[in-house]
């Protein structure tokens, strides 16, 4: 069925301020009229001018011409949900189960903007991280879409059709909204989809979601409802047919709660499904819903529409009081006020859940309308043509099948070099952060050269030379773990969105990660040892100085591995007092303690610490390899002879290559180590 050929005048949500008239007025007013060919037009007729400079209000004086390509409809069942978890118990002292969600039912269909309500902590979050698949672990039950269970599918196929925008934003503060929709674009539509048709869909949601005068703005600097817009067009960027949100208008004023609610239920009435819980609303606001799931104490109270609800309530024998708001209503039923017996609520609410499935999927007027296919909006994908919405295909169609409808996605080098790219534009925007490292370097450089002068030169000096060698071992390892302790802790929220919502996998997004880090580390480095190495006058020997470039380099980016490591198995205050700790304890085996010296049952940390093998290798590369005698300024020096050094400090056998080889090892291990431990935090849900 070619949906562009239907006329049908439709009611459609209009994205404006409920502030001067009647919501409901205004939704009726607005039109939404599909004109021939193939762009869908939707014509809003002019409102009455309303106080408001926002973008999303101007949308509606407008003719806006969107150019989006639909995927199926998408319907989702869920039927005796129930979710435990443990919880440590300190009367028993061990972990008791605690059941959550209650075995809840219920069904949300497409082209309706769902509402989960209901007290806080009845288990409204819990269970849209269930239906968005986002909860795994402790949870029973069977989640349909379109009949087919879930679970039998792999669980990837869920994730490419549908969205989970949370309730944090976490979006990349130093990106501009163009930016940010440019490279999820290019993540998520792939090298199939032409530049031109990228660019044309990031215009038109921008425009749909009121945000194109922000295009050059940073997020940083948007609003909390041009954030929540921007979240929600991100994820619009392959036209996902099911969107879960959680709380989208918490922590906004009421003008850009509406806009955002006003927005979902444009998405729903072009054919989506759009769940999303939300606090108690205003009760304008209420009435944009088409259907509400309500929740108290993790069971379902009451699932139907809005109009319904004081209804159900009356049979129940509550009456809500004239002039109350239904939905803080609802809530004070729900916590038991007016001697509600939320028992029998929850009675009635699960008989309903049949009765809702028995009835026909009641054709809205969205669901009817042109949403264009990739084919006709665009003559240079190469996609194949996806297939036009309609309801009565949805009913047939397996995940797997809306699945293969999906854009292809970045290959994972392209993901790598999208994210590579993007790490470095961060960085530059954030350069000051980069000169204080680098300065760091340069003035420590300066000060040890300054204090220990001179001192790598001299046979009376040897004690002060194997000082400065241990505060630059020191110092590359501190420089090296505590600038990244943070780098993966601070944007774990962010990291577990965008892999949640399939925007890449976690291999190039790591690597672009540590290989943005790395070089900083290998430049800061470089600088401190230009600097120091000259002016304490370390031999100035080709051979000696790639063997101290070597060593210095591969422990700090080992350092910088164990800093990556800690940061992500730690919780982030422990972190970043672990970090040096651990440091400063390694950095006590090897320096002016002798192997024979350590406590048997210490002896494993002097073979484990990297920290010892790169400081032992610095000293050699200094004083051993047949270096000739010392100058000798005094009557005596005890160390003229530097290999009578290295054998009293008992390193005068150490191989330096063999050391290099092992702190490598090490920092290869901790970088695998950190990759794992993303990855386990990632899946563990
Ligand atoms: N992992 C967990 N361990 C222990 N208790 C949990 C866990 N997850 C959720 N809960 C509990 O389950 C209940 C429901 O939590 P949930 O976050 O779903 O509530 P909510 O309805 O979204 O509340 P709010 O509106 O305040 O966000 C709360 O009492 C919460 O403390």
């Amino acid at each position: 069925m070619k949906l562009s050929d239907q006329r049908t005048p439709k009611t459609a949500c209009c994205l404006k301020s409920p502030s001067t008239a009647s919501m409901e007025h205004r939704l009726q007013e607005t039109t939404l009229t599909t004109t021939s060919g193939t762009d869908e037009v939707m014509t809003v007729p002019p409102q009455q001018q309303m106080n408001n400079n926002n973008k999303l209000h101007a949308v509606n004086h407008q003719k806006i011409q969107h150019r989006f390509p639909k995927k199926l409809a998408v319907d989702i069942e869920f039927t005796d949900i129930y979710y435990r978890t443990n919880v440590w118990s300190l009367q028993h002292i061990k972990p008791e189960k605690k059941e959550i969600l209650h075995g809840v039912s219920g069904e949300f269909r497409s082209g309706e903007l769902t509402a989960i309500m209901g007290p806080s902590g009845a288990g409204k979050s819990t269970l849209v991280n269930i239906l968005a698949g986002y909860k795994i672990r402790g949870v029973d039950g069977t989640v349909k879409v379109n009949g087919r269970d879930r679970s039998k599918d792999p669980r990837e196929n869920f994730s490419r059709l549908s969205c989970y925008i949370m309730q944090d934003d976490a979006l990349r503060p130093a990106l501009t909204v163009l930016e940010a929709m440019t490279l999820v674009a290019h993540l998520r539509l792939g090298y199939l989809t032409s530049h031109n048709q990228k660019k044309k869909q990031i215009f038109d949601l921008l425009d749909m979601l009121g945000l194109v005068e922000h295009a050059q703005t940073r997020t940083q600097s948007l609003s909390g409802g041009q954030k929540k817009r921007l979240s929600i067009a991100l994820e619009l960027i392959t036209n996902p047919p099911v969107l879960f949100l959680d709380e989208p208008t918490t922590g906004l004023d009421s003008s850009s709660c509406s806009q955002c609610v006003s927005l979902l239920k444009l998405l729903a009435q072009q054919g989506r499904t759009v769940v999303c819980t939300i606090h108690q609303p205003s009760a304008l606001l209420f009435e944009m819903f088409d259907h509400l799931y309500a929740v108290a104490d993790g069971n379902c109270i009451y699932q139907g529409s809005i109009k319904g609800l004081i209804p159900f309530f009356k049979d129940m024998g509550l009456t809500c009081p004239a002039y109350h708001n239904p939905a803080d209503y609802l809530i004070e039923v729900a916590i038991g006020e007016y001697d509600a017996d939320v028992t029998v609520l929850v009675a009635e609410a699960a008989k309903s859940v049949g009765e809702r499935r028995k009835l026909p999927k009641i054709i809205t007027g969205a669901n009817e309308e042109v949403i264009e296919t990739i084919s006709e909006t665009t003559a240079d994908c190469r996609q194949p043509p996806l297939q036009l919405a309609s309801l009565a295909s949805s009913e047939d169609s397996s995940i797997h099948e809306i699945c293969e409808q999906s854009p292809v996605s970045a290959s994972l080098f392209a993901q790598f070099s999208l994210l590579y790219y993007r790490n470095l534009m961060v960085l530059c925007r954030n350069y000051k952060h980069f000169m204080i490292r680098i300065g760091a370097h340069l003035v420590i450089g300066l000060v040890f050269g300054f204090l220990y002068r001179g001192v790598g030169s001299k046979a009376d000096a040897v004690f002060a030379n194997y000082v400065y060698l241990y505060g630059t071992t020191l110092f590359l390892v501190y420089t090296g773990t505590m600038a990244v302790t943070v780098s993966f802790p601070l944007e774990m929220n962010t990291l577990k969105k965008e892999y949640f919502n399939n925007w890449y996998s976690l291999v190039p997004c790591f690597l672009a990660v540590i290989l943005v880090e790395i070089p900083i580390q290998i430049l800061g480095s470089f600088i401190y040892i230009a600097v120091s190495y000259a002016y304490t006058e370390q031999p100035w020997e080709e051979y000696r100085i790639l063997l101290f470039l070597m060593v210095c380099v591969t422990v700090t980016l080992t350092a910088q591995a164990a800093g990556f490591f800690i940061g992500v198995i730690a919780p982030l205050k422990i972190a970043v007092f672990l970090s040096p700790t651990i440091a400063v304890l390694l950095s006590t085996f090897g320096f002016n303690i002798f192997h024979h010296d350590i406590p048997s049952y210490f002896l494993w940390m002097y073979h484990i610490s990297y920290f010892r093998a790169a400081f032992h290798s610095l000293v050699v590369s200094m004083y051993g390899q047949n270096r000739t005698t010392l100058p000798c300024e005094q009557l005596y020096c005890h160390y003229k002879y530097p290999e009578k050094f290295l054998y009293e400090m008992d390193i005068r056998d150490v191989d330096i290559s063999d050391n290099t080889i092992y702190v490598s090892t090490v920092g290869l291990l901790l970088h695998v180590c950190t990759l794992l431990a993303i990855w386990f935090k990632l899946i563990r849900r």
